[in-house]
């Protein structure tokens, strides 16, 4: 392709929807393990029975959602006996959401926007599965956003006791969990995790050469032939490897086709690819920060002022900081530290002090950038103001075993 200037009206996409993080890829190599795994996991339910309950675990951007996604899509082209429905535990955070998707999806419309108990929720999806002699199986994508809250271990349990009140009804779970320490045998209570009793698919990021396979593919059908030139495609399959995340390589790409059509070039430059991965990096902490509830925000920023400026950050010491700006109890300071955790905003690391070892609270890199100072309307209120703190819980935390 030449070096001309584009014209205003020119693009350098074939089409740029293949590089959305939530588009479906046409092929979906590199899992064939995985996808056997789920198949068999699935297989009983094809024969009217329970599917075998499955956790993909991996870190971020390993193709778990794209496995359950393809699994369910062959699932509803082979036969309407099994019902698979994929819940974004990011945006159903609460039992009652996941129910309400449930009910809409199973029954085809929204329940009452008002006075729908959660068990009349489930009442209807059991009734409605015993009733067809349909199977569900409820994919709970990025299942240890709900982990906080005990949402998750309600969720499971509801979801798979549903035949003890409803004969016939039959179900199981697919949950993804990119939380790569969540020991589901500690986040569930000992009842449910004893009917949940996984099988677990395991996700390992991708070598180099399958990122350059998956990249390689969107390009040829993404953007016109001599856009993305080998050497500049080989800087972003090295970025994203050391990212670990293929979300990372696509919005790199994204982005640093962009930075060229808006220089009006015809090709890709490697200076793009630098300009881009200042923002796609941060793809996935970005949407984190994104979901935060305004409580969980004030957090994350006076702990990032704390980094700023290189303050101790132990979670006592995080709490009192907290708790100066808002008054919270350490169970609910506890709470919402958590769920920065379950984001992979932050994360925890054992420091020596003395003869003795402590954890402290670190800030992902890039994440103090995207959030703001400490919410105005600071109450200013002390320490001595704060009632009910839970010492086990702050303990646990202190000592990694929360
Ligand atoms: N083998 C593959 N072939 C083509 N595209 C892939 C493959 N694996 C992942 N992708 C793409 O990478 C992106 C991230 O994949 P996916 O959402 O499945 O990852 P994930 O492991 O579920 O991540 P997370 O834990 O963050 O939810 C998606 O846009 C998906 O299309």
């Amino acid at each position: 392709m030449t070096h001309h200037p584009l014209m205003a009206d020119q693009t350098l996409f074939r089409d740029p929807d293949l590089f959305d993080a939530d588009h479906l890829p046409e092929t979906f190599h590199y899992r064939d393990t995985q996808m056997e795994a789920l198949a068999l996991s699935l297989r009983p339910a094809l024969r009217g029975g329970s599917p075998l309950n499955t956790v993909l675990r991996g870190p971020p951007g390993t193709g778990k959602t794209t496995a359950a996604r393809y699994i369910f899509a062959q699932v509803e082209e082979t036969t309407c006996r099994v019902v698979p429905i994929l819940v974004s535990c990011q945006a159903e955070r609460t039992a009652h959401t996941v129910y309400t998707k449930l009910f809409t999806a199973l029954i085809g419309h929204p329940p009452p926007s008002h006075g729908t108990s959660g068990t009349s929720l489930l009442a209807a999806v059991g009734r409605t599965l015993a009733e067809r002699g349909t199977v569900l199986v409820v994919g709970l994508d990025d299942a240890n956003y709900l982990a906080p809250k005990g949402v998750l271990n309600e969720v499971l349990a509801r979801i798979l006791r549903l035949h003890e009140s409803y004969p016939g009804a039959r179900t199981g779970v697919v949950m993804t969990d990119s939380s790569t320490d969540t020991d589901l045998s500690r986040v569930l209570d000992r009842a449910t995790y004893s009917v949940l009793c996984p099988n677990e698919v395991a996700f390992h990021p991708y070598t180099a050469e399958e990122v350059r396979g998956i990249l390689g593919d969107r390009l040829q059908v993404g953007v016109y032939p001599g856009v993305v030139p080998p050497a500049v495609l080989d800087l972003v399959v090295e970025r994203t490897v050391a990212c670990g995340d293929v979300r990372v390589g696509l919005h790199l790409l994204n982005e640093a086709v962009l930075h060229a059509e808006r220089a009006g070039r015809t090709a890709v430059e490697v200076g793009d690819v630098e300009a881009a991965f200042a923002v796609a990096r941060h793809t996935r902490l970005t949407a984190g920060v994104q979901t935060l509830a305004p409580q969980e925000r004030a957090v994350l920023s006076v702990l990032a002022g704390m980094v700023r400026r290189g303050e101790e950050t132990t979670s006592g010491r995080v709490y009192e900081a907290v708790a100066a700006v808002e008054p919270m109890c350490y169970t609910r300071f506890y709470e919402r530290l958590k769920r920065l955790e379950a984001l992979d905003l932050v994360t925890r690391r054992q420091r020596k002090i003395g003869q003795g070892w402590t954890r402290e609270i670190v800030v992902r890199e890039g994440v103090e950038e995207m959030v703001g100072p400490v919410p105005a309307g600071s109450s200013g209120a002390s320490l001595q103001s704060v009632t009910g703190v839970a010492e086990d819980e702050k303990c646990r935390y202190e000592g990694g075993r929360g």
